[in-house]
């Protein structure tokens, strides 16, 4: 994959953090340290959360988010912040490594898209621009593994055929569609569900193989798209199955990621919004259209051409 572009440092950046759907994810088989071979497509979208980074003078990382109810330091984002600043070993040195950092979160938490996991992408992607630590989107992938399974496809910023447990990524071209994705009010927790004892760990492998030219059409998707953690969300959350069975009426629904957010696809944004148009009361959702290219990486290569 493509290194960073390197230029001068500058002290703001603004970058945003998109969301993923999985088209597909199948659960292979379960590995010695507990972690599950999977398969999945990942799909980025244009909508996502925000974030604004500045420098400090001193080696403070300072996290705010409004309305993202856990405690600053456990946020992936100053997570990702502090990994990335002690891996370089800048902390150690004289050179200040600091950062006030606000994030507008869009995506709902714990609901399959990636939100948390992205913030974290778009945090080591900022701060290495801005701290010049010079590592290539390999090394930086590799620590947002250290976080978090779905991180690294957010680094390379791609829509992505993905196996091992998310990190072995193969950058895909997928058909042009518009997604209707629904937000259960519920909180899914993953490392949970991947435990269950009743979870299908056993589905056979696709390949690659089955993505000729490496792009996906909507046909592929007719024969391969589901997800098997799907079953058992829909068992233990009456309300992800209430939002997937009435989406359902208007094309094929599945779920993303272990869920709680489930989704269809549409031709066109104006067909799934009139879709979210009509969805009973008290069940949220947003439109978005399918990208192949994470706007993160786009901001960061036009803000570094003109500084
Ligand atoms: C379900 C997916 O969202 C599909 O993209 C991901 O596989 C989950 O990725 P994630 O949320 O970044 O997951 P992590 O934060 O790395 O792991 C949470 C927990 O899920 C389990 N886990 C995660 C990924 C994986 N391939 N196998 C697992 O068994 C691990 O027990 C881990 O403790
Ligand atoms: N910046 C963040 N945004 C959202 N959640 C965060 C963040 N930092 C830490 N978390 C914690 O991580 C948990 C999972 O959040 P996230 O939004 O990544 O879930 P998800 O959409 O299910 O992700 P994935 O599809 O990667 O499993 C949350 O419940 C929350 O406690």
């Amino acid at each position: 994959m493509s290194s960073l572009p390197s230029t001068q440092p500058t002290q703001s950046l603004r970058l945003s953090a998109p969301a993923k759907l999985n088209l597909t994810l199948r659960i292979l088989g379960r590995r010695a340290d507990g972690y599950h071979e999977l398969e999945t497509v990942f799909q980025l979208l244009d909508f996502g959360d925000q974030l604004t980074f500045h420098t400090r003078a001193d080696n403070t990382i300072a996290v705010h988010c409004p309305g993202l109810d856990i405690p600053p330091e456990q946020n992936l984002v100053y997570r990702a912040a502090d990994l990335l600043r002690h891996s370089v070993g800048k902390n150690a040195g004289k050179e200040a490594v600091g950062a006030d950092i606000n994030l507008q979160k869009n995506l709902p938490a714990g609901g399959g898209i990636g939100g948390g996991s992205s913030d974290a992408a778009t945090t080591l992607l900022a701060l290495n621009h801005l701290w010049r630590c010079n590592l290539d989107l390999e090394q930086l992938a590799g620590l947002g593994r250290q976080l978090g399974a779905d991180i690294p496809v957010f680094v390379h910023g791609h829509s992505a055929w993905a196996e091992g447990v998310g990190e072995r990524l193969t950058p895909i071209a997928v058909e042009p569609m518009w997604y209707l994705v629904l937000t259960p009010d519920c909180h899914v927790s993953t490392g949970e569900l991947f435990s269950h004892p009743r979870l299908t760990r056993d589905s056979a492998a696709i390949t690659l193989a089955a993505l000729r030219d490496r792009r996906l059409t909507k046909q592929w998707l007719a024969q391969y798209a589901g997800n098997d953690f799907q079953p058992l969300v829909e068992a233990l959350y009456p309300e992800v199955r209430n939002a997937r069975a009435w989406l359902a009426q208007f094309g094929a629904a599945q779920l993303t990621g272990s869920g709680a957010c489930v989704f269809a696809a549409f031709d066109s944004e104006e067909a799934a919004q009139n879709v979210l148009k009509k969805r009973p009361e008290g069940l949220e959702g947003f439109v978005a259209a399918g990208i192949d290219q994470s706007p993160a990486h786009e901001q960061l290569a036009k803000f570094a051409a003109i500084v």
